[in-house]
């Protein structure tokens, strides 16, 4: 059992919670991972933690728990040196309709405050640490492969635009919703949807129309990398993807995600500058021999024990 299922098994009491079965396979988590009540965590197998959105009855909805369970969860994974990639999945029927329309009109449309300044002040922490949420994703050194059913809606696009890796069904749809619901994306979408698509054509008519995007178009325009028949063809993908990354050295797997943001946001010149510095100490690890020795006895990354990182 790796330490982000022990923490959320343990949470903070220091308990063992016997009714769980820490470690459950993919398709198959019974419910949230206490402490979490809106996230399941497992690890379905050497390496990998699956995360799975699980408010199945409410379609995923994100509520005031979320927002603060995404964040416990990204970081544990961070620091957890038996994790080294990480999958994304949604319970029930779809993967997510998006912010929890209930919860909206208590924090949003009743902010505290006694002026205007103070008010705003209220609504911009808010809106800050709901960024947060997702941008705790792409601050994670392990790479995140997010697997979509169903629907994917609002909040659900500004998740996995902060996400390495997207797969999808066959029958997903994808919704930047927020003009609908009178406000302007505001927590990833309108600044990480257009580096993931070429097309800022495209971004602007998804954002300002909020049509829905189905799942072939998905493909064909770049937001998802592989379409699959069903969920459960879907999540083998994504748990065989995972395994790949999950055999390959961590220093080479986290340098590689980390320059990828990085050149990203950056020149070319900038991003080779950060790229030399970075492997300036990364190269003195002793994955390099050992892959490298792998690789000329032709064995596959799989064969070869890579320390914790
Ligand atoms: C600072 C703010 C930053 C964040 C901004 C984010 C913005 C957004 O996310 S905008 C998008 C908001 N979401 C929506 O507008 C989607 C609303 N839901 C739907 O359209 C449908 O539920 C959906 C098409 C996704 C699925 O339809 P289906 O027929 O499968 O399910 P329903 O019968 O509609 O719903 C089942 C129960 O779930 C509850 N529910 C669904 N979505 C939400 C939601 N977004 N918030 C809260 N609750 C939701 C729905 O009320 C049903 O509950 P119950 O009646 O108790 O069974």
């Amino acid at each position: 059992m790796n330490s982000i299922v022990r923490a959320a098994v343990l949470g903070n009491r220091g308990l063992w919670f016997p009714a769980l079965n820490a470690v459950k396979t993919m398709s198959t988590s019974g419910g949230p991972t206490p402490p979490f009540t809106t996230l399941s965590v497992t690890q379905p197998a050497n390496h990998i933690t699956h995360v799975e959105l699980h408010r199945p009855e409410k379609r995923n909805a994100m509520n005031k728990a979320y927002w603060r369970e995404m964040v416990e969860c990204f970081n544990q994974i961070a620091e957890d040196s038996e994790c080294r990639v990480v999958v994304f999945s949604g319970a029930g029927k779809l993967f997510t309709a998006g912010i929890d329309l209930m919860d909206i009109a208590g924090d949003l449309l009743q902010p505290q405050g006694d002026d205007t300044a103070r008010v705003a002040w209220y609504i911009r922490g808010i809106i800050s640490k709901y960024q947060n949420t997702f941008s705790v994703i792409e601050k994670c050194p392990k790479p995140v492969v997010v697997a979509v059913h169903g629907a994917c809606v609002g909040a659900g696009v500004d998740l996995i635009t902060a996400c390495d890796i997207r797969l999808c069904t066959q029958d997903a749809w994808f919704q930047v919703k927020e003009v609908d619901i009178g406000l302007a994306a505001d927590v990833g979408t309108l600044q990480r949807l257009p580096k993931v698509i070429g097309s800022r054509s495209l971004v602007n008519e998804l954002a300002l129309t909020a049509r829905k995007m189905h799942s072939d178009e998905a493909k064909s325009c770049g937001l998802v990398s592989r379409v699959f028949p069903d969920k459960e063809s879907m999540i083998t993908g994504a748990l065989e993807i995972a395994g790949e990354i999950a055999s390959r050295s961590p220093v080479a797997v986290q340098g590689t995600k980390i320059n990828l943001l990085y050149s990203r946001d950056h020149s070319v010149t900038e991003g080779l500058d950060y790229m030399v510095t970075w492997n300036m100490s990364m190269l003195q690890t002793q994955d390099l021999m050992k892959s490298a020795q792998a690789a000329l006895e032709k064995k596959s990354p799989k064969d070869v024990t890579f320390s914790k990182l």
